[in-house]
């Protein structure tokens, strides 16, 4: 890539990561250890780039997906946030006892969104992940891979433009699976960018790019 070409994609970075490291303190004293779980992890994101962030079990995604949208401090570095985050984390933050519609309402008042614009963003995700037949079910009686596209829904109802995903596809079945990739594809062709963090990649040609996270840090495939 030449240099004009470069500085713009620097330019354009909607989400960068530079030189993030993280520990965790495990066990009491006087056996406590440090685990280095995060080495000067840096990258970037582009707009409209879809991206695979790709690693090993306990290789630290998870640990990383937190500190990019801030719920988790590093240890050292920095998250530059250009635009507007979405996060859909790998356990489900939801209420047992609320429906499907209850959890959209809610999100809808947390993320300051006018209740018509949620309401017509809840009926798209309701058509494009279809699960609509569930919108007054309560998530204790729903399927694990219907919770899956209910979190996947709260995470889109704002319409971010980064949307970051940690293992996002583990619970869909196939059909589930391919409206999730036209989703994203709708995304991508509208500038907006996805992360999306998992323990392996299936088609590969569906990313911009794959970064492999191994021994702490974040290297082009
Ligand atoms: N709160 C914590 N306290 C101590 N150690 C932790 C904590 N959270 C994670 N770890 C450890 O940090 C390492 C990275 O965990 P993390 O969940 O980030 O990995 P991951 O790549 O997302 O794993 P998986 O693919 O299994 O979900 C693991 O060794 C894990 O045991």
């Amino acid at each position: 890539m030449d240099a004009i070409a470069q500085s713009t994609r620097t330019a354009r970075a909607v989400l960068a990561a530079h030189a993030i490291d993280k520990a965790y303190r495990r066990g009491a004293w006087p056996v406590r250890r440090v685990v280095p779980v995060l080495s000067g992890v840096s990258f970037s994101l582009q707009a409209g780039e879809i991206v695979g962030l790709v690693g090993e079990n306990g290789s630290g995604k998870s640990t990383l997906m937190k500190i990019l949208v801030g719920a988790l401090a590093p240890d050292a570095g920095e998250v530059e946030r250009v635009a507007r985050l979405g996060y859909c984390p790998q356990v489900p933050q939801l209420y047992e006892r609320l429906t499907c519609d209850e959890h959209f309402e809610l999100f809808g008042h947390a993320y300051g969104i006018d209740a018509r614009q949620e309401r017509d963003a809840r009926r798209a995700l309701y058509e494009s992940l279809g699960f609509g037949r569930y919108a007054g079910t309560r998530v204790g009686q729903l399927s694990g891979g219907t919770v899956a596209k209910l979190n996947l829904g709260l995470a889109l109802l704002a319409d971010p433009d980064v949307l970051l995903l940690d293992e996002p596809y583990a619970g869909f079945d196939w059909d589930t699976y391919l409206r999730f990739w036209n989703l994203v594809a709708e995304r991508r062709a509208t500038g907006r960018s996805v992360l999306i963090i998992s323990h392996f990649v299936a088609d590969e040609e569906r990313f911009d790019r794959i970064l492999d996270l191994r021994d702490g840090r974040v290297v082009p495939r």
